[in-house]
């Protein structure tokens, strides 16, 4: 059960405390935030509502771990990384339970998500202890007019606090993925979970507690992001931000000082269906990609984009599979579980009602319970609809007839985002020519779009994103290059 047996130290009678300077702590703003189950959308969790004052104290705690923990051995990093991965997948069901209350993800997808960032936590530590160990070693000769007088020594050396704020959908998996390498090159981290998330978010915290990392090293502070968001990200003490969520990580960069930033954002992944491609196979992944956790995936299909000749017979065998999922609670790990909160629900039946009132084709009835919505699929959706553009976060899929290539392309790259994107022949040529023209971070051949496995690059271009994550990415990204020179006095010539 969530906030007992070793969490019990976490939870102040009905509130989860926050952790600064390694320890659990009630906010003096003697405030705390709600957390709404969106399944019973009856208040699940209580988390502290802190306060500038605390931030200002966690940022002054990390910046004097952050040195402490530069000067530990890359080794040593290493060795207390894997054991909180250990400790994370130890403590798997307690931390899934959270996410199945606190955001309606499936019992068996919530334990999945521990599990991988487990798995996520300790291949980072191994990849560290790689990538950090080695250095580039130059020499003047090489450029004109030189001789060999000066040896360039670089590496790679921690940027010293970074600010990590995950999204509600992964809000472990999402938030190790920043902490993991930011520890492991030397850095410390604020932690700014998603607040339908928090409480998961608290209790990965405490296994890296329970690891025993230095004090202040790891912090985490909760409350509204509306609240304590531009506190945060604007805060002279923050020297990175890695950040994952919607537009708000648009008008993040623009506020943020000159610091290096890694901004995932949303998506519109187009999956283009050419004519020879396996139906079977599309079906399978249009299921898999538009439907999984409901729609709430960055990476999810968004929407179809499907060659005339073959979109009957592709939207018969959809139609098939989506009846064949099981709507209803997280808890009985149904396929379809209700959506975040209220707002989302109510932005999603905006997009669904706006293609009905345009004439788009329902392939199921549309059906709502409260933050519940039945899967749906809209045909013969057209670029005016705004489901034809926006990000629904949620189980409704449009598709889009085509009657060539070139139109698919062109609806593709005239999105404002370019996370990624799908093509589906069986001829590669064709394959690699349209991923090439597809203005996208990533192109999946004959799969849908995802970020997995957790070591891949993951980019998005546009609107999607500055930068790229994926284990190695990231760890290069928390890091500088630093240089020393070495004159000397004379032109020196190894000899063999
Ligand atoms: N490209 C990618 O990898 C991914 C992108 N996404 C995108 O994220 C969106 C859904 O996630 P969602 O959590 O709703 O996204 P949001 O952008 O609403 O929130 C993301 C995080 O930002 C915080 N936040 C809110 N306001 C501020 C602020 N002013 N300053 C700093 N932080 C703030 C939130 O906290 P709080 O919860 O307290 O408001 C949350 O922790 C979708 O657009 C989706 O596509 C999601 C997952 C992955
Ligand atoms: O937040 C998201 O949606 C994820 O980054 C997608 O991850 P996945 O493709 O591995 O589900």
């Amino acid at each position: 059960m969530a906030g007992n047996g070793v969490f019990a130290e976490i939870l102040d009678g009905e509130v989860f405390k926050y952790y600064a300077d390694g320890e659990w702590k009630k906010s003096s703003s003697g405030k705390s935030v709600a957390i709404v189950n969106p399944t019973t959308r009856k208040t699940q969790y209580k988390v502290q509502a802190c306060s500038q004052e605390e931030v200002n104290k966690v940022m002054d705690s990390a910046k004097s771990a952050q040195k402490l923990w530069a000067k530990t051995p890359l080794w040593k990093r290493a060795e207390l990384l894997h054991k909180a991965a250990a400790i994370l997948k130890e403590h798997k069901a307690p931390i899934a339970e959270s996410l199945v209350k606190e955001i309606a993800k499936p019992a068996k997808d919530a334990v999945t998500e521990v599990v991988r960032s487990g798995d996520l936590v300790s291949y980072c530590a191994e990849e560290g202890v790689r990538i950090l160990g080695e250095g580039k070693f130059l020499v003047s000769d090489s450029f004109p007019g030189n001789e060999r007088t000066k040896y360039c020594l670089t590496s790679k050396i921690p940027l010293g606090v970074i600010l990590a704020i995950p999204p509600f959908n992964y809000p472990v998996n999402l938030a190790v993925s920043k902490i993991a390498p930011a520890l492991i090159a030397g850095n410390s981290i604020v932690l700014k979970p998603p607040t339908q998330g928090a409480v998961s978010a608290l209790h990965m915290v405490h296994c890296f507690h329970l690891a025993g990392f230095p004090k202040g090293l790891i912090n985490c502070v909760t409350g509204k992001g509306s609240e304590i968001g531009d506190f945060l990200t604007m805060h002279p003490g923050v020297n990175c931000i890695s950040f994952t969520g919607g537009d708000t990580g648009i008008a993040i960069s623009k506020k943020a000082g000159m610091i290096p930033l890694q901004m995932e954002l949303g998506g519109k992944d187009a999956c283009i269906v050419l004519e020879d491609a396996d139906l079977d196979l599309v079906a399978g992944n249009i299921i898999k990609g538009g439907f999984s956790y409901s729609g709430q995936r960055c990476t999810a299909v968004k929407v179809v984009l499907v060659m005339e000749s073959v979109a009957d017979a592709l939207v018969e065998k959809v139609k098939a599979k989506v009846a064949k999922l099981s709507v209803g609670a997280p808890e009985n790990d149904c396929d379809i579980t209700p959506v975040v909160s209220e707002s989302s629900a109510n932005f999603i039946e905006g997009l669904v009602m706006d293609a009905k009132e345009k004439g788009a084709t329902f392939c199921q009835e549309y059906k709502r319970e409260g933050n519940l919505i039945w899967p749906l699929l809209l045909d013969n959706v057209r670029p005016d609809m705004r489901i034809a553009w926006e990000e629904p976060f949620g189980p409704v899929l449009p598709l889009i007839r085509i009657n060539s290539i070139e139109e698919g392309i062109h609806h593709c790259n005239a999105s404002n985002f370019g996370l990624q994107g799908c093509v589906f022949t069986k001829d590669i040529n064709k394959a690699i020519m349209i991923g090439d023209a597809m203005e996208t971070g990533t192109v999946q051949i004959n799969s849908a779009p995802a970020r997995g496995p957790d070591h891949f690059p993951f980019q998005g271009i546009k609107d999607s994103g500055i930068g790229s994550q994926g284990i190695t990415n990231s760890i290069n990204m928390m890091t500088k290059i630093k240089t020393t020179v070495i004159n000397l006095p004379s032109p020196s010539y190894t000899m063999g």
